[in-house]
């Protein structure tokens, strides 16, 4: 085989969970998998699904050096199983969205003499003015948003703005909460990155920019001259600019990989470092998601997202610079309560076991004879209410429902709300609308079928769960010819189409439709009832 045929590209996901990556080769092939998984492979941290969650049950961080510790870990993972690092072409990423990292005054000195004898959390321990960043479960910063949206002149306005209404998780507001409560740290602080833009930075050996579509979720960019937003600065925090750095456009050639790497695994002097993104748009490229397509991660979080042509921001969903292509935006809506909650309802209700819950689902009726329910563990984001809700066929509230009712209450009720919410915003299914699903449960098929009965049009995904990491080794390998004019499109087009998974049951059209108003109504109640 000649170099060319050898070539391969880097994707990492840098997700709540786990840090994943995956390898490609030039025909798009996938030639390597490897993961992290951070609460059983770095036990030290004392995760729990990767997060730390706070006594006052609101505030969600994560060890920064705990990510660090990671890519240490996966690297040498790499290399005991045989990867031969010195055909890597580029790399890129993402990372969890909204996260921060606030790196310590000298910090990027260090990154610019990273020394090849020592693993990167040895070298980066005093590099972190805070240790703890903070991460998109939190959801402490209610002050900072009301004072954000007020001194823009509103809701709408900042989500004209910046794409979104203020959201606690949207990092000005976390670093607007850090400048109050931790002013010290802030002031020790000489770069912020996103957890995206930080993990770049590490390959880099350098600080990275934050990159157009990440930072839509930020309440900081102007998301249509892709650059800060003064007012929201003004409003965030001071010298905030400086902190930030420039953003830059997603498909951006940073620089090449810092020759640490080289010497410590056998990258090539000349392997480039694609700018990192969010992972939602990470997925949007790993699926070749198109417009009419409709996507659903369904991951630790859960997410519905869309292509979109003509971005019309509201104060429910949000709107991001598209990552694949600078003229287009995706639309994203966010669930707090994903697979977590499945996870918790799996181990109550079907002993710890996906195929137990898999046998409730195929065994009990589409549309759960008329019981619906509303499982919001934690604060939700869509709709911002909290607290379990059962209702029987009659909208009555009821305490418990068997095993079986539970489980599909369970399933049917998310993606109810998926379909709810992505019409509010406009959205509509049409003959021909494909579902892509991706993220960990999107291995089980009997999910799926709820998904595609409920959506009332089939579902598709792609051979590999883990879309963002597919996303960002295809990204890594466009950022090579992008400034030529090559579109992502045509840098994807030999690669494997979304596989028809399922198809929606007949009657399924018939249950659903009465189903989706209920449901919508039953969680206007729900909100209504939790401000009184
Ligand atoms: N067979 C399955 N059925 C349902 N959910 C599953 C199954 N296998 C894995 N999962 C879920 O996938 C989740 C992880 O998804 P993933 O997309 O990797 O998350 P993240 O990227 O946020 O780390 C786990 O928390 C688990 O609940
Ligand atoms: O907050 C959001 C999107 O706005 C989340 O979707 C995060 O990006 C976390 O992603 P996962 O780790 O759940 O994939």
């Amino acid at each position: 085989m000649d170099s060319q045929t050898n070539s391969c590209y880097l994707g990492f996901d840098f997700s709540t969970q786990q840090l994943k990556v995956l390898a490609i080769d030039e025909r798009l092939e996938v030639i390597h998998q490897n993961n992290v998984l951070f609460d059983s492979e770095l036990p030290e941290f004392r995760t729990q699904g990767g997060v730390h969650v706070h006594g006052d049950r609101l505030t969600v961080t994560s060890p920064v050096r705990m990510w660090v510790k990671a890519v240490d870990l996966i690297l040498q993972k790499m290399k005991n199983n045989g990867f031969d690092f010195s055909n890597v072409k580029a790399l890129s990423g993402s990372g969890q969205q909204h996260g921060s990292v606030y790196w310590k005054k000298g910090a990027r000195q260090v990154l610019n003499y990273l020394d090849p004898e020592k693993p990167l959390h040895d070298i980066l321990q005093d590099s972190f003015a805070v240790q703890d960043s903070p991460v998109w479960m939190d959801s402490s910063t209610t002050a900072q948003c009301h004072n954000l949206e007020a001194a823009v002149g509103g809701a709408q306005k900042l989500a004209d703005i910046t794409g979104s209404r203020a959201y606690e998780r949207f990092t000005g507001n976390q670093i607007a909460k850090i400048y109050k409560t931790k002013p010290e740290e802030y002031n020790q602080t000489e770069r912020i990155s996103l957890v995206s833009s930080f993990a770049s930075s590490l390959f880099l050996g350098d600080y990275a920019g934050i990159d157009y579509s990440d930072g839509s979720g930020m309440n900081l960019m102007d998301i249509f001259s892709k650059q800060w937003s003064e007012p929201c600065l003004k409003a965030t925090a001071p010298q905030l600019r400086d902190k930030l750095g420039d953003p830059v456009a997603s498909t951006a050639v940073l620089g090449p990989v810092s020759c640490y790497y080289a010497k410590r695994y056998g990258f090539p002097n000349d392997c480039k470092v694609v700018a990192f993104t969010g992972d939602n748009p990470g997925s949007l490229a790993g699926m070749k998601l198109k417009e009419g397509d409709i996507a659903v991660s369904l991951g630790t979080s859960d997410t519905v997202f869309l292509w979109i042509k003509e971005p019309k921001p509201a104060v429910e969903g949000h709107i991001l610079c598209n990552p694949v292509d600078c003229q287009s935006y995706m639309a994203l809506i966010c669930f707090k309560n994903g697979s977590l909650t499945r996870e918790r309802i799996r181990n109550e209700r079907a002993q710890g076991s996906w195929e137990l819950f898999s046998n409730a689902l195929r065994s009990s009726p589409m549309g759960n004879n008329g019981n619906i329910g509303i499982y919001f563990d934690a604060m939700e984001i869509t709709p911002p209410a909290v607290g379990v809700h059962r209702f029987d066929q009659h909208n009555k509230r009821v305490e418990s429902f068997s095993e079986e009712v539970e489980i599909r209450a369970l399933v049917e009720g998310q993606f109810l709300a998926k379909r709810v919410h992505a019409e509010n915003l406009g959205y509509k299914i049409i003959p021909g609308t494909r579902v892509l699903a991706t993220g960990g449960a999107s291995a089980n098929k009997h999910i799926l079928q709820v998904l595609a009965d409920v959506f009332g049009a089939p579902v598709y995904t792609i051979d590999v769960a883990n879309s963002a990491c597919l996303g960002c080794a295809y990204r890594a390998m466009h950022g090579l010819v992008a400034e030529n004019g090559v579109s992502f499109t045509e840098t994807v087009s030999r690669a494997l189409p979304p596989q028809l998974a399922v198809t929606p049951t007949p009657g399924a059209q018939k249950v659903y439709t009465s189903m989706l108003k209920r449901y919508a109504d039953l969680e206007a109640r729900v909100l209504r009832e939790s401000k009184q």
